[in-house]
């Protein structure tokens, strides 16, 4: 599982630590035993199968898996030292510092400049229009999108280009101040030269914040990531495969040097 000698664990502080979390959808425990810890300041990519629990795994990290109601959570998860799942835990302020940004796009129905100011405002992170202001323009500048918007704020939200929008949506999360931004497929609907523009900015974000990103593209994972979990499906009776972390490394290992037979068949693309 994670290799003890994992140089980048070892530089930086655990923001997020998972403690053999199980997760169920009613009586179907679709992911066990996941133990990792995600460091600080640095991108963790998630890789692996489809239906092996990259996206469950990563919507237990904001709580977003509550608002479905057969979901179950054995194990712990904790945020720094806080477990995310005690009763006096608010989940909505859990999702106001660990952001989320999805596989589309999904700006709200409102101008470029509202879709950022809303969060600021309800969040009451603002005293003044000023102050508004300036987190918009910084938001969208953090965002690398300043510049192709800043002479039409009041435009609608979805007059923009997909990759502009999800850099829309990339500066609304960031607008609010998180400490995690948690990426599920974030490219998966753009174009190439999007995707650059996006990875490019996951670089950069970096520097703010940590990142754990949940993608399809392994040459995405070896490109904007620090540290890569390979997760696996098994098949057990019933025709249903339940998810687990096989290797949990730096991303350079995985890729070049993995411990496991079937990351190394997984990340050369000899699999199934
Ligand atoms: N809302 C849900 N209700 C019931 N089962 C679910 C739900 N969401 C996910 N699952 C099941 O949990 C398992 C893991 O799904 P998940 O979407 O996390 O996998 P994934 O690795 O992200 O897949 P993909 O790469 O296809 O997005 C699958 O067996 C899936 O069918």
């Amino acid at each position: 599982m994670t290799n003890p000698d994992s140089t980048v664990l070892n530089q930086t502080e655990t923001v997020l630590r998972t403690d053999n979390v199980s997760i169920f959808y009613g009586d179907f425990k679709a992911v066990r035993d996941v133990s990792m810890d995600i460091p600080k300041n640095r991108v963790t990519a998630f890789i692996g199968p489809s239906g092996c629990g990259k996206s469950t795994i990563l919507r237990c990290f904001n709580r977003l898996n509550d608002l479905i109601p057969i979901f179950k959570l054995e194990g712990r998860i904790f945020y720094h030292d806080q477990s995310l799942y005690e009763s006096n835990v608010d989940a909505v302020e859990v999702r106001r510092r660990i952001g989320m940004v999805f596989q589309k796009p999904n700006p709200f129905p409102k101008s470029i400049y509202d879709n950022i100011a809303y969060g600021v405002r309800i969040n009451g992170l603002a005293k003044s229009k000023a102050d508004i202001e300036e987190i918009v323009e910084r938001s969208l500048r953090q965002a690398a999108l300043w510049d192709e918007v800043k002479d039409k704020m009041h435009q609608s939200g979805f007059a923009l280009s997909g990759g502009q929008q999800q850099r829309l949506c990339i500066a609304r999360t960031v607008a609010i101040n998180p400490d995690v931004v948690l990426m599920d497929e974030p490219c998966a609907s753009l174009d190439p030269i999007s995707t650059l523009k996006v990875e490019e900015l996951i670089h950069e974000l970096k520097e703010n914040y940590t990142i754990v990103i949940v993608t399809h593209n392994m040459q995405q994972a070896s490109r904007v990531s620090d540290m890569t979990a390979f997760f696996n499906a098994k098949a057990i009776e019933g025709g249903k495969r339940f998810g687990y972390l096989v290797e949990y490394d730096n991303t350079e290992d995985i890729f070049q040097n993995p411990q496991e037979e079937a990351t190394q068949q997984y990340v050369s693309g000899r699999f199934g």
